[in-house]
């Protein structure tokens, strides 16, 4: 941990892979063992804590958020000071073992609270960008950088995407959508319930249980699978999982860099279900600021995000919208709540 506090605000790295075998693709990366999981986890310097899998995909919470490995595709996420990036060789070196190649990369982050503790590659989003363009393969010709910025100056969202031909064509995704949350500045009640009780002995994995019941976060999707975990003297992680869709939470909840995640990825015929998980989500933390990050092919998911937040007392700061190759449109929107 840094000196100053954990760093909330997480690094994502989104892979996409193709191959010329379907049989391959069908089981693709989830072939990859424990073992050589743990090795690339290692480059990163954080370890899993938690698992849970179904017929779609593999969902692991780390000591450093999480990573979902899918048969062509890896979304990995991680905070504090961890070496997100050095994960991208390992990685494309066990995909190429099991057949499949790059086609699609997407790199996001917010603006980190304490910049100065961040090691390379990630000391810079300059840093960051060049050391994505020497790792990725030639054969992603598409490439774009951009920071998008808001009118709330501790929210700004960095934003990396490359692709290959192929990848470009998205018809079969255009109605997935991914949201991105950051919330600061958490209600410190609600904060104090991602502390472990005074002499609680149960393993990380009961304890987080029982987080997961009492701050309501379980009711966000009843359907979810949910595989959670509380840290030690505090903090909280947990991936849902439901079909092949995946909803995630983490929490650092310490007062002065309080700071908690929600991200899901979902289809954008579900607006009004998008606009209630959002509800239940900022009940839970009543963030005094928050950033709200669609990427979504069509552009019309975003539109419910502040008629859901406004009567929540969250005013919209800032809307900003961005085209990236393979990922469509970003649309970056900022909220305070009224008293700021
Ligand atoms: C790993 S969790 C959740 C991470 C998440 N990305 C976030 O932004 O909150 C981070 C919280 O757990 C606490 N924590 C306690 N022990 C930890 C450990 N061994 N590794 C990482 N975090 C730990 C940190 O102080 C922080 O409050």
């Amino acid at each position: 941990m840094a000196l100053s506090g954990f760093e909330g605000f997480e690094k994502r790295l989104e892979l996409h892979f193709s191959g010329d075998d379907p049989v391959t693709e069908g089981i693709g990366l989830r072939q990859i063992d424990m073992e050589s999981l743990e090795e690339v986890l290692d480059a990163v310097q954080c370890t899993v804590v938690s698992a849970v899998g179904n017929r779609y995909f593999d969902a692991y919470v780390l000591s450093e958020s999480s990573l979902f490995v899918y048969p062509t595709k890896i979304i990995i996420k991680t905070c504090g000071t961890t070496q997100l990036l050095k994960s991208i060789p390992p990685l494309l070196s066990h995909a190429r073992d099991m057949g499949l190649g790059l086609c699609g990369c997407r790199y996001t982050r917010g603006n980190f609270i304490f910049p100065k503790a961040q090691p390379y590659p990630h000391t810079s989003f300059r840093e960051e960008v060049m050391y994505l363009e020497q790792s990725l393969p030639n054969n992603l010709c598409y490439r774009k950088a951009c920071v998008m910025p808001s009118k709330v100056s501790s929210h700004s969202w960095h934003v990396y995407s490359a692709s290959d031909e192929r990848h470009m064509v998205l018809e079969n995704m255009s109605n997935v959508f991914t949201i991105e949350v950051c919330m600061t500045e958490l209600d410190r009640v609600l904060a104090r319930k991602f502390y472990r009780r005074p002499g609680d002995a149960n393993s990380g994995d009961v304890a987080g249980k029982e987080m997961t019941e009492l701050t309501g976060i379980g009711n966000i999707n009843s359907h979810a699978l949910v595989c959670d975990f509380a840290f030690d003297p505090c903090g909280y992680s947990m991936n849902g999982i439901d079909g092949p869709q995946y909803s995630t939470i983490h929490v650092t909840p310490e007062d002065g860099f309080s700071y908690a995640s929600f991200e899901c990825v979902g289809f954008t015929d579900d607006h009004d279900d998008i606009g209630e998980v959002l509800k239940k989500v900022v009940q839970v933390f009543r963030p005094a600021m928050m950033s709200v990050s669609t990427t979504c092919v069509s552009q019309d998911v975003w539109t419910c995000v502040a008629k859901t937040l406004e009567p929540l007392g969250l005013n919209c700061r800032s809307s900003m919208i961005d085209e990236f190759p393979a990922a469509g449109n970003v649309v970056f929107q900022t909220f305070t709540t009224r008293r700021k």
